[in-house]
């Protein structure tokens, strides 16, 4: 599978739809605590916007949801392995990536033939408390080497200065949450990540 370098993972439906015309391809919808109605509502808004702007969206922890709603890209951490239903998710032809943090997880995942690895968090994080140390670039390239071919999703602490490192290491793709949440015009900010790319991929 080739994954869009830009990868945006979000809570707000409202950010989707205001980048979706500028151009983003690759969108997680990661939303915690809503109530099921809100929630069931919010998927499937996000779902619609993005089928009509061709982009794949990617539903983080609601495996159910996804099957319900129609939804076929999951992102699963290693908590969600524990109860997702895999016969089931595959039988749909749902695709899933899965979170890694170290390499019990790592192999833990590849046994699940998923269809990326995420590996972070690979700077220090403000989203989240994490147990985790922040994993580094030289961990993000030992990755790579391992998983090869599948392509490997680089999340935590990334800003448009650190593309450089993150790509040059191994990553295929970068997945960003408060540098486009907290910019000024998250349009700019989006611009700017992908002329960032393409200076380091061209
Ligand atoms: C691309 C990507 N990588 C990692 C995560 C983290 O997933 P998880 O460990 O399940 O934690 P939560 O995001 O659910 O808090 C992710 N969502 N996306
Ligand atoms: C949701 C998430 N998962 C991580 C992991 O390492 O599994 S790091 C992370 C937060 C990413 O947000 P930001 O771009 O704001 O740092
Ligand atoms: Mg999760």
């Amino acid at each position: 599978m080739i994954m869009e370098k830009f990868y945006l993972v979000t809570e707000s439906v409202s950010l989707i739809k205001k980048l979706l015309p500028v151009g983003v391809k690759l969108i997680q919808l990661r939303i915690k605590n809503m109530s099921q109605p809100d929630l069931r509502q919010n998927i499937m808004e996000a779902k619609i916007c993005c089928e009509r702007y061709g982009a794949r969206l990617i539903l983080n922890d609601y495996w159910e949801l996804a099957l319900e709603l129609g939804i076929n890209f999951v992102h699963l951490g290693q908590e969600d392995l524990l109860k997702a239903d895999f016969n089931r998710i595959r039988n749909a032809g749902i695709q899933y990536g899965i979170s890694t943090h170290d390499r019990s997880e790592l192999e833990i995942a590849l046994k699940l033939y998923p269809d990326y690895i995420a590996l972070g968090p690979i700077y220090p994080t403000v989203l989240k408390k994490m147990k985790w140390h922040p994993q580094g670039l030289s961990k993000l390239n030992r990755w790579k080497q391992r998983i090869r071919n599948i392509p490997l999703v680089a999340i935590g602490g990334l800003t448009v200065e650190r593309i450089p490192y993150v790509l040059k290491a191994g990553a295929d793709s970068l997945a960003v949450v408060t540098d486009i949440k907290t910019a000024s015009d998250p349009i700019n900010r989006y611009n700017a990540w992908q002329r960032q790319i393409k200076k380091v991929i061209n």
